[in-house]
């Protein structure tokens, strides 16, 4: 079915509809990953966005029941270049097109990727609306600017799980496919409870195979119920939306600050932040894919980092006791901080992968050697 992307500062670009075809409005963000559409899919913090692939080719290995990065997409419309009509890969179940329309997702295929990206790395990551109603394109960039902003926007509460449950999954193997947490011999397995601010899977495996223990628990968890547990550490996860919208969170973590070790990832990072007393801003076009390069003030190394991001941390309003341990070698933007004395850290950027490079899986081992050293 034809189809028309119209954004809010008037540009219009036309294609064809596949996976479910309704009219849809979200943020229009463009993702770089060569590969990992599946895990770009399923990743709960592109709730209220709509993601463009600059890879010209997708659905080339289909879906599988294995690379799913939370239950299922929370995003609003995938657009692409060109839909491969031939998956073919062993571990293939269903094809995109297949998958997005049992989801619900629209995809839009067809139209110039590149010029799109160029676009918004010009003007910005913005509101957008595709419909197959081509007759009025003036009427749909209304629509697009009255849709709600990303900033000011709490998605986490469309995300987060309705109940605490224990993860146990590690992982994946080529032979066994996910394996399952064991208690590594004669060290102690640490207990981690992770705040679900729309969790990807693979944090928990990755905690999982560090050798922890781990409870998931709702984003709206307060800190006298996490504390309940008796934790060694806690995780802030990733999620959607503007960070300073989820009052909640920050409050928690605010609370949580002293007692017991923190690590962070991406929204996680950007909560600690907040609670710590910083402040965060909306980039132009974000990071979203799987070669943003950071220096590590610790190791003094670079490493090519997995990210996906529309918000960052101030440096400018950094508070005395929090310093920065890792930027953006790209636009010199904040990529980590800690507290100076107390054992709570965090980063933008994705140690987990899925999808992307590996080269930061490091920090769940200093999270595990930060609750080491304060137990
Ligand atoms: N992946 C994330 O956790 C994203 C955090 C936040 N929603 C942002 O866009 O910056």
């Amino acid at each position: 079915m034809e189809a028309i992307l119209a954004l809010e500062d008037g540009r219009i670009f036309r294609g064809r509809m596949f996976g479910a075809e309704k009219e849809v409005t979200a943020e229009v963000v463009f993702n770089t990953s060569m590969a990992g559409y599946q895990e770009v899919l399923t990743d709960p913090s592109y709730c209220g966005q709509m993601v463009v692939m600059t890879y010209p080719l997708i659905g080339n290995y289909g879906i599988n029941p294995e690379d799913y990065e939370s239950d299922r997409p929370y995003l609003s419309a995938f657009i692409i270049k060109e839909l491969s009509g031939i998956p073919s890969n062993w571990r293939s179940t269903e094809t995109l097109d297949a998958f997005l329309k049992r989801h619900g997702v629209v995809g839009l295929q067809g139209l110039d990727t590149r010029a799109l990206t160029r676009h918004i790395r010009e003007k910005g990551a913005q509101r957008a609306v595709i419909s197959s109603n081509g007759s009025n394109p003036a009427a749909l960039v209304e629509k697009a600017k009255e849709a709600p902003q990303m900033v000011g926007r709490d998605l986490v509460k469309e995300v987060t799980c309705e109940q605490p449950y224990i993860w146990e999954e590690g992982d994946w193997d080529l032979r066994k496919g996910y394996t399952r947490f064991e208690r590594r011999a004669g060290a102690k397995p640490y207990f981690v409870v992770a705040l679900d601010l729309g969790i990807k899977y693979n944090i928990l495996r990755q905690l999982t195979q560090s050798g922890c223990r781990v409870t998931v628990v709702p984003a709206t968890t307060t800190a006298e119920e996490i504390l309940k547990f008796k934790p060694d550490g806690v995780f802030l996860s990733n999620g959607p939306g503007d960070p300073a919208a989820v009052t909640y969170a920050i409050d928690t973590v605010r609370s949580l600050i002293g007692k017991v070790p923190i690590f962070g990832i991406c929204l996680g990072h950007q909560i600690l932040n907040l609670a710590l007393g910083g402040s965060t801003y909306k980039l132009r076009f974000g990071h979203h894919g799987g070669n943003q390069p950071i220096m590590d003030s610790e190791t003094k190394k670079v490493e090519i980092t997995s990210q996906n991001h529309g918000f960052a941390v101030d440096a400018a309003t950094a508070q005395p006791d929090v310093e920065i341990i890792s930027l953006n070698l790209n636009d010199r933007t904040v990529e980590g901080i800690r507290h100076k004395s107390l054992p709570v850290f965090s980063v933008q950027y994705h140690p987990e992968a899925a999808p992307g490079p590996q080269d930061s899986s490091h920090l769940f081992e200093r999270f595990v050697n930060m609750m080491k050293q304060a137990s």
